[in-house]
């Protein structure tokens, strides 16, 4: 999971247009997108329902860039597979909902993409300490999950940095992403407390300049020590 850049920018396209995705899609990446976060809701798990494999496969060709699939859907093992074979790269499950979510990393791992955990705002990290010899991202929720443009969850931040304490202690290389209300002046706030890659729907895909907003993202959270 090392990348050149210390900060991943991954836009969610749930801000996207959901009548031109493939383009929406195609002008994050020209923007200078290092991720493309799709939400997978099933109106289950969360009461919200968006898209599932075959939206996945649809916008495939239209970036190279990372697929960060966000399963929020209950029960996920049932669907690992199907998404996987979609074109997902990343694909993450919450804790929550998911009472074998270990096995499911060993699932996503084996299908060769890189295993996700999700984690909702009124859950304790220690939720993922078991998990951390298979985790290659933890993607904190500092929003409750379901819906865009909600604010960022500051009561999230202590949480983040007891993650990055675990991940630095865990001496994996594992990404420590947040998810919900990221915006430039939430930027420096989650980078300090450790995290290193920042979804952001209506911060991104909200603004007419999608190339400027991501620059001022990265360099919002830029040189931040944490
Ligand atoms: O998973 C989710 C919401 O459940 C997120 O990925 C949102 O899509 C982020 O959107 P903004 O909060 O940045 O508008
Ligand atoms: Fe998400």
């Amino acid at each position: 999971m090392a990348d050149a850049s210390p900060i991943l920018i991954a836009p969610s396209i749930l801000s996207a247009d959901f009548a031109a995705m493939g383009e929406e899609v195609a002008a994050a990446t020209r923007a200078g997108a290092d991720w493309l976060h799709i939400d997978i809701m099933d109106g289950h798990f969360v009461p919200n329902l968006t898209f599932g494999p075959p939206m996945v496969r649809a916008l495939r060709p239209h970036s190279h860039l990372p697929f960060d699939v966000h399963l929020m859907i209950e029960p996920a093992d049932p669907l690992l597979e199907a998404f996987a074979a979609a074109g997902a790269d990343h694909i993450h499950v919450h804790v929550e909902g998911n009472p074998h979510v270990h096995r499911s990393l060993q699932t996503i791992r084996a299908l060769g993409k890189k295993a996700g955990v999700a984690i909702c705002p009124a859950t304790p990290p220690e939720a993922v300490s078991y998990l951390l010899d298979l985790a290659d991202v933890i993607l904190v929720m500092t929003v409750n999950p379901g819906f865009g443009g909600q604010r960022f969850l500051e009561s999230q931040l202590p949480k983040i940095r007891t993650l990055r304490e675990m991940v630095t202690a865990s001496k994996r290389d594992i990404v420590i992403g947040v998810d919900g209300g990221v915006d430039p002046l939430v930027m420096p706030l989650a980078a300090a407390a450790g995290a290193n890659m920042f979804v952001s729907g209506t911060a991104v895909f909200g603004q007419a300049d999608y190339a400027m907003a991501i620059a001022h993202l990265r360099q919002a959270g830029a040189g931040v020590p944490n």
